[in-house]
């Protein structure tokens, strides 16, 4: 369903994708772990085209995404991405944040938009806090009001940059759960992430980036409980000194 093939970004001097290729099926959730710096936002982001490959190509459902005549527009009404702090804009209120690019971006009418929106929040358990700015609500809140943000363009696939970094431990369950529901509704996700328990938790597969590529990937048991390649074993050895796996 999405091809990344033998994608290239570079930064200055810095290589960061080095002709990276990753295949992602239809309803799989793919995990990207990998030291910072290793290259999973910009790898995200140049799936959802906020960064330009240099080289390479990526498709979605068989189209090329990455052709500089497709629409950029299009192509992210097609591909939810959530980051790691939820961009919730602060002087609207939920329901307004997460109705505001159906109306004004893809022109449907507010109370189809309001329906939709409230449907969602419902499912997640918002609904009450529909007319509450982000201030008003927790951490958990927030992301989940953000990933419903995204999902009411109705993406084929979903991209999750850290979403649970910047979470108290104990809101990250929240999270989670909705990740897992999402899972079980046969959403295709992407998701880029530094706890190894996530990765494990909801990843059908788990890629580690290393040097600009995809060095090891396959079942999170096996990646993360018994890794081939010594460098994944390396990283780790030192996420569980860090106490993170
Ligand atoms: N717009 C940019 N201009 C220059 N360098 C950039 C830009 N965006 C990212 N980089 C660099 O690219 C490298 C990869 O960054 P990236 O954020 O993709 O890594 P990451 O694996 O997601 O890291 P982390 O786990 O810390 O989020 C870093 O060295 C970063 O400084």
């Amino acid at each position: 369903m999405l091809a990344i093939d033998k994608v290239r970004k570079v930064f200055g001097d810095h290589v960061i994708l080095d002709d990276l290729s990753l295949d992602v099926a239809e309803h799989e959730v793919v995990a990207l772990i990998g030291a910072s710096g290793s290259g999973k936002s910009t790898l995200l982001r140049c799936v959802n085209l906020l960064t330009e490959v240099d080289d390479g190509a990526i498709h979605l459902d068989g189209e090329e995404i990455t052709d500089p005549r497709a629409d950029p527009d299009l192509v992210r009404r097609r591909i939810g991405l959530v980051f790691q702090s939820y961009n919730l804009f602060p002087h609207m209120t939920v329901l307004e944040n997460i109705m505001l690019a159906p109306v004004r971006v893809h022109r449907r009418s507010s109370d189809e938009a309001r329906a939709q929106a409230m449907q969602w929040l419902d499912r997640v358990g918002l609904a009450e806090k529909a007319g509450a700015y982000p201030d008003r609500l927790s951490g958990g809140q927030q992301q989940r009001a953000a990933i419903v943000r995204a999902l009411v363009n109705s993406p084929r696939l979903l991209l999750l940059d850290e979403v649970t970094s910047a979470l108290d431990p104990e809101l990250v369950g929240e999270v989670l759960t909705m990740i897992r529901e999402l899972k079980s509704d046969g959403m295709t996700m992407v998701l880029a992430t530094h706890e190894m328990g996530f990765a494990k938790q909801v990843a059908d597969r788990v890629a580690f980036l290393d040097g600009g590529r995809v060095l090891e990937q396959g079942p999170p048991e096996q990646v993360l409980g018994d890794p081939v390649e010594p460098r994944t074993r390396q990283f780790l050895a030192r996420i569980i000194e860090a106490g993170r796996l």
